[in-house]
């Protein structure tokens, strides 16, 4: 393992990752196998946001970055809401570096859970999490089935906050169909034209493209690839991360979540592997 162009910070309990190489940084939480920063070379502007008053200590969920939701989303998880954590048990557990790679240019590292089993899932399966750190980052949530004769089915997301530096400058491009709201007993509508923000978002679209751009002030400013989903989530608190602990009041003008995500369910049968992935570009 060429372990030149990584360091290990031990802090509060936990442990941070750093990839450096010549096209781009990128900081890891190993609480969470969570990616906390993407800063391209050419620019240097962290594409990614952390809430300032997340909590890094290994205590709850952080509160930015890319969190890792899976076995299921958000509260569908078949027991009341609550009695399971949100969004799974991945994001809240130590990861391993188990591969490390780096030809100067593109570092790429797989990082492995150490609990694939819990409440609420109890099926054999291998999860590892690649990341490929270049010009762009790739990162890929992937699911082996070990099971030798049940098939399974689980829901993830790679739940992205993008740092957008003041969300009434930009639009959401590339999503069209419909979308179920969250904040309306799950409605289906349309999706807006132009996709702008004005108000607390928390949105679930049924169609999935392959392509999205957040345009900021009327440019280009973050291409986002996603392969192996069903759905993109978009969301943004608006004032109520006023009542966050871990985010501040005006935190949401600063950060837009575009969540790669399967909310629909995908069945995994014996040996089967699902790969869902993200690119930052
Ligand atoms: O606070 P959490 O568990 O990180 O979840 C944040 C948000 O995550 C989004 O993906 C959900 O659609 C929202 O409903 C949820 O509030």
């Amino acid at each position: 393992m060429n372990d030149q162009t990584y360091q290990i910070e031990e802090k509060d309990g936990n442990r941070f990752v750093t990839v450096s190489n010549a096209s781009a940084s990128c900081r890891i939480s190993l609480f969470g196998g969570h990616v906390l920063s993407f800063i391209p070379s050419h620019d240097n502007r962290d594409r990614l946001w952390v809430s300032p008053v997340a909590v890094l200590n290994g205590e709850r969920p952080i509160r930015g970055g890319i969190p890792l939701c899976w076995p299921w989303f958000s509260d569908a998880h078949g027991k009341a809401k609550g009695e399971l954590p949100s969004h799974g048990f991945l994001r809240t557990q130590m990861w391993d570096i188990s591969e490390f790679n780096c030809d100067g240019t593109t570092s790429e590292m797989v990082l492995t859970p150490a609990i694939t089993k819990g409440p609420g899932f109890s099926y054999e399966c291998a999860v590892k999490l690649r990341l490929k750190i270049a010009s762009e980052l790739t990162v890929s949530l992937e699911t082996t089935s070990l099971e030798e004769q049940q098939a399974f089915t689980l829901n993830c997301a790679l739940h992205t906050y993008f740092d957008v530096n003041n969300i009434a400058d930009v639009a959401l491009e590339g999503l069209a169909g419909e979308y179920k709201d969250k904040l309306e007993d799950w409605a289906v509508k349309p999706a807006p034209t132009p996709y702008t923000f004005s108000s607390e978002t928390d949105r679930i679209h049924q169609e999935a493209p392959k392509t999205l751009t957040i345009v900021a002030n009327q440019s280009p400013y973050i291409t986002i690839g996603s392969a192996g989903h069903d759905s993109i989530v978009v969301w943004n608190p608006w004032q109520s991360a006023a009542s966050m602990s871990d985010m501040d009041a005006f935190g949401y003008k600063q950060m837009l979540c575009v969540e790669t995500a399967v909310t629909n369910g995908i069945t995994l049968n014996p040996g089967d592997i699902h790969t869902l992935t993200q690119v930052i570009a």
